[in-house]
């Protein structure tokens, strides 16, 4: 090295090494201020709701606004994400269920949302992790909901019919499946393990780069990596955390039919989320069996101005060819447009339960 570039970078160094000893004081001295927060909670008897969902959107909305680069919103996002993640923490360690093993795309999910201080609670299904936050066993469960390229997730609706659980915040998830295997090449694949969404996300890949191998669903992706690993001849679809985890090289990467593959999660607990300003309302209703039953329950929403970004179907399950849909609004349930139109779909609907209003995912 020579001596200009030795006395140019170590000119640099020095303020970088400045700008680190301040953000270090800054860090903690908002670490300390978090912890005051959460004595101020204890005493006035919200010790249990430290985790304040439309605190933290409104928190990360500012910080997108005022970000000027070079960093991009996504990382800057993700880096105020971990210090709220590390702040709450100091008040009270949050354990998060989310559907395990470790290494699918729910704990990347649930990591996204929650930080890296967050403990994680991986479980073996869905049923469970509802299961978990139910029994006070988690603080918060992160499932998934839909999935831009296969729709709904049909267990999720149903678990959301009968829980007391709460929606309060959601997570987007752009979705990036790799084929993960020891092998050296494709011609040596004579199996593929995934889970039977992530088949359907890369059937056409599939049929295209494989069309000998076995196709064999299992409960995860990650699973699919564990078996994948142990196995001459097998490959897994699966993400990038589950590559790391079962240290699995990418044989081909990003093998997903849709480039904008992504999934849509739900964070539940047993509180809801305030106002933040940028919020969505989820709700499930169930329409008469007559002639333009279901507009006449809609009708309330373009009347009060409120857009609705979802409606989806499913089976009551209970009677047959009966059906409940779930819908997502724009807003807050304590808007003033959104109030209006519950209070009419309460007259009209036989059934209507709300399922939270919470923060619209941060990016
Ligand atoms: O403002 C609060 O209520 C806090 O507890 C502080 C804080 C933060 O670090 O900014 C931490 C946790 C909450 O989820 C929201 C925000």
């Amino acid at each position: 090295m020579s001596d200009d570039l030795q006395r140019e970078l170590a000119l640099v160094r020095q303020q970088i090494d400045s700008v680190d000893g301040q953000l270090l004081g800054l860090l903690n001295q908002r670490a300390r201020f978090a912890q005051q927060v959460g004595e101020i909670k204890a005493r006035h008897g919200e010790a249990g709701f430290i985790y304040r969902p439309e605190r933290e959107a409104q928190v990360l909305h500012r910080i997108q606004e005022e970000n000027s680069g070079p960093l991009s919103n996504e990382t800057v996002t993700w880096f105020f994400r971990e210090v709220m993640s590390a702040c709450l923490s100091l008040e009270q360690p949050l354990g998060i269920a989310f559907l395990g093993p470790l290494g699918t795309f729910s704990e990347s999910a649930a990591t996204k949302h929650f930080g890296h201080a967050a403990r994680l609670m991986p479980q073996i299904s869905i049923d469970d992790v509802f299961r978990e936050v139910e029994a006070s066993h988690a603080d918060y469960a992160v499932v998934p909901i839909e999935n831009s390229t296969e729709g709904a997730i049909g267990r999720t609706l149903d678990l959301l019919l009968t829980t007391p659980l709460k929606i309060c915040g959601e997570v987007v998830l752009r979705i990036h499946q790799h084929l993960l295997s020891n092998e050296a090449s494709l011609g040596e694949v004579k199996k593929v393990y995934s889970h039977a969404q992530s088949l359907a996300q890369c059937h056409e890949w599939l049929n295209r780069s494989l069309p000998k191998a076995q196709r064999i669903s299992v409960g995860s992706n990650a699973q699919a990596a564990q078996l994948a690993a142990a196995e001459a001849g097998a490959a897994a679809l699966a993400g990038q955390a589950a590559a790391e985890r079962y240290s699995l090289p990418q044989l081909a990467s990003n093998v997903e039919d849709e480039p904008n593959n992504t999934t849509r999660f739900v964070v539940l607990g047993r509180q809801d989320a305030g106002p933040s300003g940028r919020d969505r309302t989820s709700l499930i209703m169930s329409a008469h069996n007559q002639t333009g039953a279901l507009s006449k329950l809609l009708a309330p929403f373009s009347d009060a101005g409120v857009s609705m970004t979802r409606l989806e179907s499913r089976p009551a399950r209970h009677t047959l060819w009966a059906y409940v849909f779930f819908v997502d609004l724009e807003g807050h349930r304590a808007d003033a447009a959104v109030r209006t139109a519950l209070a009419e779909l309460a007259r009209r609907a036989p059934y209507l339960k709300i399922l939270g209003s919470y923060p619209m995912a941060a990016t």
